[in-house]
């Protein structure tokens, strides 16, 4: 159809009473009726074929629906129902001009479609025009009585319609003024009424309850075309601002808002093609959940395809966003806030639970999204008080007093930085993220308290071992009866400074009692513990500390100067005082002894068993139960046990074993000296030699010759006694100051020699105050050789082996 300027007009529905659906589409984008809201009217004429509808429409609102050609004569223009938009009326008003109700090419068999056209228009029209020959009021025959017996008829099919207004529009009327017409016409219409068969509720319900019933007549187009337009114009003056209260599109109780008008409409034709009962309210209802569930979802579209919000959600995959919250809240109002706009005109309830539904969805979209950058928030606090934390305790601050501190300090920061992330839409509650955060916290707090703790354990544990170690390996060395109580005390007064110094270092880490006082029992078994290792190295080693201490004491004089076995000592006391002690050192090695209430009998046990019964079993061969023929001692616990008595017997064993070559030794020794001090002839032989030698001797001492050469003969023989210190070598024995003057004469004459051929030769070297002093200085250099030679009986080979000649130069 040709469209005039400002007017387009569709096919609405054919002669078939198919829907156009597509045709309504475009004429709604067509005349942008989805942005009308509520602000539109929409009108329908019915009246008789060939009425002058389509004539009386293109006048009144400028719409270019097509009109029978006069001089064609009359027959139908119109087929199905036609839509237009008024031209230059505002607000919007649509225009439905619908097929004639009494044609002839339809005859009675197609009364169907007048009337599903006639509900049609009742259900969606705000004003119904019905066209009437003005010829035809009052009359029986009238052609416009079937039209309205079919209004009223299918009114009653309408559940609650709302009032449309029905204008009755005279055309071609007469010079009977209109005041006398319209009793005549509503007379007319009210008997059609009272005729209507009706359901019980409507029984008594008076026309007006539906209708607001109006009349205008208007002058005959074809014979007063001037008074026609000018009545025409009068009358479109009717429609401007037709809803505003008041006017004839006054009701708006039930209007469909614009954009559920294609959809409504379809619906409305659906149904009553269907012949179903048109239950209008609830087709208002259907209508406002269709098309809020699509306002819902195009907007939920959209928002997902925004690009501010793709870049968000993508952003906070990887970091914190700053305003986080405050931007997804304002993208979200946007869409929700068109949303609303949209729908404004749709029921209310509808309306409201579509948009519920449709934030919901958002807000589901944006869940991901918002947990990401809570969990940034939440990493992003977590790291800040690790900082925090390491800082404070660095700067020296007490743990629990800086733990508080930045926990206080961080979970501030915390609600601070949720506030900027909450989508207010959502109300989605933070308070387990903040309980996680709370948790991991207060786990770095005991990770680092646990470290700290072990740091400090571990350096009180050190300096325990440092301060118990050396004295305690030097206590059981000195092995006598206050090796133990020593050790105790030791271990007592060590403890408890460390226990001191521990509890305070620990008193700012807000410790429980329980954890506090495990510490401490800790750092004192600890403190136990080292001097009972120590205790078992050490008996470990008895045997070797047990020599040792036999030949400090065996080998050494109560002045603990190297022992020089002359032949006046008593080895066998010396050797029993040496046994003694080791055996002592032994019995205080066998067990711990670290309660003040330890006692036992080791140490006579010991002696009993080892020297007693051995010199028992030696001198009277007294066969007796021994009492080291056990694992464990006496009132000693297993744990206690260092070495059992088995042990020590055996140690004992090898400990003799192992000293008596020295004892043998020192025996030798002291009996080789006592034969070489022993070197003057025996008396009998002096006294026969005095006797028989006498009458020599006389003869010597009478002749001064020989008196001189004696004298000579003494000081060379006492000159060379000093010079190889002949009494000094002889004191180790016999046999070896024979071999070691045999090596040393010749090299004594021959340096003798060497010095008496110089002092020959140098008269200055002459002074026999010179030459007595380098004797003399000879003389100590020897003595002090000889005695260092001999301190010790176990290195005398060894001295012999490595003296020469030249050490005496
Ligand atoms: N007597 C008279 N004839 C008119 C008037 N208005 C229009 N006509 C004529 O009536 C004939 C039919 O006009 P339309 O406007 O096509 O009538 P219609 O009711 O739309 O026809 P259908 O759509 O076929 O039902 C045309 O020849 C018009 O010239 C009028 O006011 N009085």
């Amino acid at each position: 159809m040709a469209s005039r300027d400002s007017s387009y007009s569709t096919h609405l529905i054919d002669g078939d009473g198919i829907f156009n659906v597509a045709g309504i589409e475009t004429f709604m984008k067509e005349v942008k009726l989805a942005e009308c809201g509520l602000s539109y009217a929409l009108v329908s004429i019915m009246g008789p074929q060939s009425s002058g509808k389509s004539t009386l429409l293109n006048n009144l609102f400028g719409t270019n629906f097509r009109e029978m050609d006069a001089f064609k004569g009359r027959s139908q223009t119109t087929k199905g129902i036609w839509m237009a938009r008024c031209a230059g009326i505002e607000p919007c008003t649509l225009v439905m001009d619908l097929e004639g109700t009494d044609g002839r090419e339809r005859g009675e068999d197609d009364t169907a479609f007048e009337k599903q056209s006639a509900l049609f228009a009742l259900a969606v029209s705000d004003i119904v025009l019905i066209n009437m020959w003005c010829h035809d009021i009052g009359r029986e025959q009238a052609a416009n009585k079937p039209l309205l017996k079919t209004v009223f008829q299918v009114m009653m099919r309408l559940f609650s319609p709302r009032k449309t207004t029905l204008l009755f529009v005279i055309r071609d009327k007469t010079r009977t003024p209109l005041e006398n017409l319209e009793p005549v016409l509503r007379e007319d219409i009210q008997k059609i009424w009272d005729s209507v068969p009706k359901p019980q509720a409507h029984m008594e319900t008076p026309l007006s309850e539906f209708f607001n019933v109006e009349v205008v007549a208007l002058s005959s187009y074809e014979e007063k075309e001037e008074q026609f337009r000018e009545q025409v114009a009068n009358l479109r003056q009717r429609f401007h601002h037709s809803i505003a209260p008041g006017g004839l599109a006054g009701d708006r109780r039930g209007v469909v808002p614009a954009s559920g008008f294609s959809f409504s409409s379809q619906q409305i034709w659906k149904v009553i093609k269907e012949n179903k009962d048109l239950d209008l309210p609830a087709h208002k209802v259907m209508v406002a959940t269709v098309r809020c569930e699509e306002i819902a979802n195009e907007k939920y579209a959209a928002f997902a395809a925004n690009e501010e919000w793709c870049k968000l959600e993508e952003t906070v995959q990887s970091g914190p966003i700053t305003g986080f919250g405050k931007k997804l809240n304002s993208l979200l109002d946007v869409y929700l806030s068109e949303y609303d706009a949209e729908a404004i005109y749709f029921d209310e309830g509808v309306r409201s639970a579509k948009q519920k539904q449709l934030q919901e969805k958002l807000l589901q979209l944006v869940q991901p999204a918002f947990q990401s950058a809570l969990g940034h928030v939440r990493s992003g606090t977590l790291d800040k008080f690790k900082e925090t934390f390491d800082k404070a305790l660095e700067r020296g601050e007490g743990f629990s007093e800086a733990a508080n501190n930045c926990i206080e300090f961080c979970m501030a920061q915390f609600d601070k930085a949720c506030a900027d992330v909450v989508i207010e839409q959502a109300n989605w509650d933070t308070y387990k993220v903040r309980e996680k955060l709370q948790r991991d916290i207060d786990a770095h707090v005991a990770s680092v308290r646990a470290a700290k703790i072990s740091e400090l354990t571990s350096s009180y544990e050190e300096k325990l071992k440092e301060s118990l170690s050396g004295p305690v390996e030097a206590l059981l060395d000195g092995a006598n009866s206050d090796t133990w109580p020593s050790i105790r005390n030791l271990l007592r007064r060590e403890t408890e400074s460390a226990v001191l110094g521990f509890s305070s270092a620990v008193s700012g880490f807000d410790m429980d009692e329980d954890t506090r006082q495990k510490m401490i029992l800790s750092l004192e078994d600890y403190a136990r513990s080292v001097v009972e290792g120590k205790a078992k190295e050490e008996a470990g080693r008895v045997l070797i500390r047990m020599k040792d201490k036999f030949t400090m004491l065996f080998s050494h004089d109560s002045d603990s100067m190297p022992r020089v076995w002359t032949g006046k000592e008593d080895i066998r006391a010396i050797t029993k005082t040496a046994r003694s002690a080791s055996l002592k050192l032994l019995s205080v090695m066998a067990v711990i002894r670290l309660n003040d209430n330890d006692t036992d009998n080791i140490e006579k046990t010991l002696a009993v068993a080892l020297v007693d019964s051995s010199n028992s079993a030696a001198n009277k061969s007294i066969t007796m139960v021994d009492p080291l023929a056990s694992s464990t001692w006496e009132q000693v616990p297993s744990s206690n046990t260092l070495i059992t008595p088995v042990q020590c017997k055996s140690l004992w064993r090898q400990f003799k074993t192992e000293t008596e070559y020295s004892v043998s030794q020192a025996i030798s020794a002291q009996e080789a000296n006592k034969r070489s001090n022993n070197w003057l002839p025996p008396p009998w032989a002096i006294v026969a030699l005095v006797i028989l030698g006498f009458n020599e001797f006389m003869t010597l001492l009478r002749n001064p010759l020989y008196l001189g050469l004696i004298f000579v003969g003494y000081l060379l023989v006492k000159a060379l006694w000093m010079q190889l210190d002949v009494s000094g070598e002889f004191r180790n024995g016999a046999l070896p100051g024979i071999i070691s003057l045999t090596s040393k004469f010749i090299p004594t004459i021959m340096n003798l020699m060497k010095k008496l051929a110089e002092e020959g030769q140098n008269p200055a070297n002459n002074n026999p105050q010179r030459n007595q002093s380098k004797i003399n200085h000879n003389a100590l250099t020897r003595n002090a050789v000889s005695s260092s030679a001999s301190s010790n009986v176990t290195s005398l080979d060894n001295e012999k082996e490595h003296s020469s000649p030249s050490k005496y130069e």
